[in-house]
């Protein structure tokens, strides 16, 4: 049944020693953190979505990017095991959470991990990235998972970014959109569209045609807008500083059945 709900998980007071792998640490100012946290919540709700807080995990620093931590397929939350062993506490709140909300509840095991972000969902088509924090092993589970429920799981390799949602989303219309310089092998994907910014590559589809997309990318969102998307901004530069993009921050559950 088509719903519209979204996980959230305020920043935990230790955001500023979350990781970071493929750029140089800068400082992060966690109160104003909290403060584009709450707008990007906002700007979740004001287009129709039901924010669900996931009870906060504040000894874990990077426990905001809750994407990280389950992948939906229909009502199958599969909760992951975060390649970052210091990231693996951030699943037991999660999967409270979408099992209170009727989610049929599935786990990645030993020896596979996977993040969320390198989760990208293009109708059926499940793309995984193999990367730095997903192994083989995750990819494998992944089509354990979802394949029976009717998914085509596709692996992807990533070397240049932390997740594939680092490098590629989609657009409402399936076209897979990238920077060119951090995509391994754009030729995978049948559709594909060069952005001319790195954070460009992010959207979240909001529903009705928006794209929600960080504030970082303006000649993205000229160029997504000139192509007649919806495009809605939030400043994360916080969270940008710990290679966070706008879709890792939410998790959308839209096939609930509860
Ligand atoms: N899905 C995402 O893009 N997650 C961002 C995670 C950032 C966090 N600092 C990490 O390295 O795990």
């Amino acid at each position: 049944m088509p719903s519209k709900k979204a996980l959230v998980r305020r920043p935990s007071p230790r955001l500023a020693d979350g990781l970071v792998t493929h750029i140089a640490r800068e400082k992060v100012d966690v109160g104003l953190a909290v403060e584009q946290w709450e707008a990007y919540v906002a700007a979740l709700r004001a287009h129709g979505w039901e924010t669900i807080e996931v009870e906060p995990a504040d000894d874990c620093p990077d426990s905001v990017f809750v994407e990280d931590t389950v992948v939906m397929f229909r009502n199958v939350a599969l909760i992951t095991r975060p390649g970052a062993a210091a990231r693996r506490a951030e699943t037991a709140g999660v999967e409270e959470a979408v099992a209170s909300l009727g989610c049929s509840v599935n786990w990645i095991w030993d020896p596979g991990t996977l993040d969320g972000g390198d989760v990208l969902k293009v109708g059926d088509t499940v793309y995984v990235g193999r990367g730095g924090r997903t192994n083989a092993a995750g990819v494998q589970q992944v089509r354990a998972a979802f394949e029976p429920l009717g998914a085509r799981v596709v692996a992807v390799p990533v070397s240049k970014v932390l997740h594939l949602k680092s490098a590629v989303t989609a657009l409402p219309d399936g076209t897979v959109i990238g920077h060119i310089p951090r995509v391994d092998r754009p030729s995978l994907f049948p559709g594909f569209l060069s952005v001319p910014e790195e954070s460009g590559a992010h959207v979240v589809l909001l529903g009705g045609g928006k794209l929600l997309m960080a504030a970082s990318a303006p000649r993205t969102a000229e160029l997504l807008s000139d192509l007649g998307h919806d495009v809605v901004t939030v400043d994360i530069s916080e969270f940008e500083k710990l290679e966070g993009c706008v879709t890792c921050l939410s998790v959308r559950l839209r096939e609930l059945y509860a």
